[in-house]
């Protein structure tokens, strides 16, 4: 009887179940959208009661289009959009507020004042991150504090504090379980990378009351079993990682110098820094790459980028120039350049290596002869000048020139976009047969923990290359077109700074 794995890949936009074989292939895919609600310019929330109901739809649906039930299944490992912070009561089960969404920039000013009380280094050296609202622990502060007697009640026990895994496990499991694994409660800027502790000083800091806090673990551990009304039996829930840490264990980038990039809404490009946790002096944080092992960790260096697809479906959706993400790339390829034409999708500021939460997108080099076409071109190739910009600031700190980058993510199968990646980093660019890594990877972390998978040597045979993309463009031409890049960049900085309504 085949036996299966199910993967929870709750994104920013989307969730999804995906039902993996041994092989990592995919057998069967659910997927929907949930609500986006912008109350505010750069705020961004969820709905998590619709993030919880809509990710339980998808999983009934996937096994249901199988036509298998719970005992075909060995295990469910879940991925997540990660820093999104959900509050909910411990009675009711019900979020006390929005779930307040990584890209939302509401807390800027409270980050403001935290570099302005000189917790600027003591952040970095013991959470790996650089003081930014993209992290989950000014959000919880925020929420705290514009909820009724939200500190009170968060003292006294009756409030749970959840990234969307800690969330979704907790309704999976009806509540028994509160936990998370290393990779989210590194994005939190309340645990310590090094003691794999949440942290006194950093909880004091934003007087964040412990309690609140699930219990950390291995990214690949057996967490607890789903409640069996759910899925007409039990299923031991065995893996979590944040959904781009879980994309470089599906990349199978397990050793030291490996890296990936993951064009989604955003991109983020992490690279394995094996057991050592590489400090950043160029702008990218130092990260929980996994752990598979109570308190064994491997780490690595990430570069995230908030606008990447996004800014594809900005095209789509807000000035309608294109019908489909798909059509980009017969678009881009319908003009030879962007004709001067450069533009900064800093829509919810600037993440690595700037930390700009100010600035704003901007299009420069507009003329009578721009096209929409060239629009077109020059956002695909703003993700990729984004991307570059990540590795150099990567090759500083790790020491290490990439041998290739690996790539996955909706974004990835615009050939257009990775041709202009590999020119740009003048370095080879291997996409894979699935792009579904995040889900492969915590498909992956499960299996590893309830012996579907024997280890990691297994788990790379699975891997299979789709297309490998060859820098076509001489480094003087890439040298060009990027000082033109770093020109466009410098009207984008600090827009929304002292901005006049
Ligand atoms: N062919 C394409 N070219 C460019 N962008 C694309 C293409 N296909 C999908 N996208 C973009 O990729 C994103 C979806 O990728 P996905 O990995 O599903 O994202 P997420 O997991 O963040 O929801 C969307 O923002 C979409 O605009
Ligand atoms: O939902 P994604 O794939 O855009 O990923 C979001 C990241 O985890 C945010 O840090």
């Amino acid at each position: 009887m085949t036996k299966y794995i199910m993967a929870l890949d709750a994104g920013t936009t989307s969730n999804r179940a995906i039902l993996f074989n041994k092989k990592g292939e995919i057998k069967s895919v659910a997927q929907k959208e949930f609500t986006q609600f912008f109350p505010h310019p750069g705020w961004v929330e969820h709905d998590a009661t619709e993030i919880w109901s809509t990710q339980l739809g998808v999983c009934t649906e996937a096994i249901a289009k199988l036509g298998i039930d719970s005992k075909d299944i060995e295990a469910i490992g879940i991925t997540n959009q990660r820093e999104t912070t959900i509050i909910w009561d411990k009675k009711t089960g019900k979020p006390v507020y929005n779930a307040i969404v990584w890209q939302c920039r509401r807390t800027a000013d409270m980050a403001d004042k935290l570099v302005e009380d000189g917790y600027r280094e003591m952040i970095q050296n013991k959470t790996g991150l650089v003081v930014d609202p993209y992290f989950s622990a000014t959000k919880i502060r925020w929420i705290l504090d514009h909820i009724e007697n939200g500190q009170e009640r968060a003292e006294n026990g009756e409030l749970l504090f959840g990234t969307v895994d800690t969330w979704l496990i907790y309704n999976l499991t009806r509540g028994k379980v509160h936990v998370t694994d290393y990779t989210n409660a590194s994005r939190t800027m309340l645990f310590n990378i090094h003691t794999l502790e949440w942290d006194d000083e950093l909880l004091e800091m934003l007087n964040i009351p412990r309690c609140i806090l699930p219990e950390v673990k291995p990214s690949s551990f057996v967490y607890g079993n789903t409640f069996p009304g759910y899925f007409n039996g039990e299923i031991p829930i065995a893996g979590i990682a944040g959904d781009q840490q879980a994309a470089l264990f599906g990349q199978t980038c397990f050793n030291p110098g490996d890296a990936k990039n993951t064009y989604g809404t955003g991109a983020f490009l992490l690279m394995n820094t094996g057991k050592e946790a590489v400090k950043s002096d160029n702008g990218l944080v130092t990260t929980i790459a996994w752990g598979l092992e109570e308190g064994k960790v491997s780490y690595a260096l990430e570069g995230s980028i908030f606008v990447a697809g996004s800014a594809i479906q900005w095209l789509r959706d807000q000035l309608r120039i294109v019908d489909a993400a798909d059509d980009t790339e017969y678009m881009a390829t319908k003009v030879d350049d962007t004709n001067g034409c450069y533009v900064v999708p800093a829509f919810t500021g600037l993440g690595a290596p700037y930390w700009d939460p100010y600035a704003r997108g901007t299009i420069v080099g507009i003329s009578r002869g721009t096209s929409k076409y060239h629009i077109v071109r020059a956002t695909l190739e703003s993700l990729a000048y984004l991307t570059n910009d990540v590795l150099t600031a990567m090759a500083k700190d790790s020491g290490e020139s990439l041998k290739e980058l690996k790539v996955d993510g909706g974004a990835s199968a615009n050939n257009f976009l990775m041709q202009f990646q590999a020119d740009m980093i003048q370095t080879k660019v291997e996409r894979p047969e699935t792009l579904e890594t995040t889900a492969l990877g915590a498909c992956y972390l499960a299996g590893l923990a309830v012996g579907f998978y024997k280890n990691l040597d297994e788990i790379k045979e699975n891997r299979l290359v789709d297309k490998e993309f060859i820098p076509e463009i001489s480094k003087e031409e890439r040298d060009k077109k990027d000082r033109n890049w770093q020109r466009a960049m410098q009207r984008a900085f600090g827009w929304a700074n002292h901005f006049e309504e």
